[in-house]
């Protein structure tokens, strides 16, 4: 069986783990490392995967992904280069960071391949894109494809559209819960308990959601048909285009997208 290595069990490390987990994969297949011991102690004891130091687990591991933020990722790669055998799979899951920072730090030849997965990872719902670096052959698309493929779905694109993935799948998630949290507050000031307006408004984006996965409606035909002549829903829609609300997340999107190119230039030469 295949080992995997975490190096970084925060937010997006603990999806990884608890979705390979979920997805059936056994704790002992799984390691990761973590600078805050608490942290440490309460994964261990949530998933039962071992708490390892660096050069464990690069030694161990077939597969290392490294899940720490793109501000930490300097000392990071000063622990790891100097242990990292020659040969193994690095998958990183940093915004913004070029393979070609790990390719440039990591022993000459090392396989990287740069993925942008998402939180829904957590609940067997992910998204993630993947593309491999200079060294990174098709058996390690493969690889990361079926790791990242039990925990939703994935995609292969060019690197050079990473920034742009990262914008919309990656953040996209942060951009649904803020629009649910908007209508939820939308409840509220029309007199509905807290309680009952998520709710309503969590299940109507579930059955949203289906509807354009499972459908086959585009977007706009479905928009259309909720939207009866002299109804309820072309009165918010103008409150909407009013506000500008396509512009500003256009805008949005754009913005995380320069935000994902300027963490990759900060670790250029
Ligand atoms: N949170 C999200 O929705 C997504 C995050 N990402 C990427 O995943 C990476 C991690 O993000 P989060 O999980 O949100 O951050 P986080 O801050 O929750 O997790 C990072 C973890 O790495 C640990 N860490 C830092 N340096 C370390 C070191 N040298 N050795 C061991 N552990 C170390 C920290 O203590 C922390 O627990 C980032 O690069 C981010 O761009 C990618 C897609 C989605
Ligand atoms: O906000 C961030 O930088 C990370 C990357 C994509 C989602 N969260």
């Amino acid at each position: 069986m295949t080992t995997i290595a975490v190096l970084g069990a925060g937010k997006i490390g603990e999806a990884l783990l608890s979705g390979l987990i979920k997805a059936g994969r056994a704790p002992s297949d799984l390691l990761f490392t973590e600078r805050f011991p608490s942290r440490a102690e309460e994964l261990t004891k949530t998933y039962g995967i071992s708490h390892v130091d660096v050069p464990t687990a690069v030694q161990r591991a077939d597969v290392i992904v490294v899940a720490v933020k793109p501000q930490d990722i300097e000392p990071l790669l000063d622990e790891v280069a100097p242990k990292i055998p020659a040969g193994k799979l690095v998958v990183s899951l940093c915004a913004g960071l070029p393979t070609k920072l790990f390719e440039r730090r990591l022993p000459e030849g090392t396989a990287v391949v740069r993925v942008m997965p998402n939180t829904p990872m957590l609940v067997g719902e992910a998204m993630a894109a993947i593309s491999g670096g200079a060294h990174a052959e098709d058996h390690h698309l493969d690889l990361v494809e079926e790791l990242l493929g039990s925990v939703g779905k994935v995609a292969r694109v060019p690197e050079t559209q990473q920034d742009a993935v990262t914008a919309l799948s990656g953040s996209g998630p942060a951009y649904f819960f803020y629009l649910v949290e908007a209508m939820i507050d939308a409840g509220i000031l029309l007199g509905i308990p807290r309680a009952t307006a998520a709710d309503l408004i969590v299940q109507s984006a579930v059955g949203a959601a289906t509807m354009l996965r499972e459908g086959d409606g585009h977007p706009v035909m479905l928009r259309e048909a909720v939207t009866s002549p002299a109804g309820t829903t072309i009165a918010g829609i103008r409150e909407l285009e009013k506000h500008g609300v396509r512009a500003a997340l256009i805008d949005a999107i754009e913005a995380a997208r320069d935000r994902s190119v300027e963490l990759g230039k900060a670790h250029e030469d």
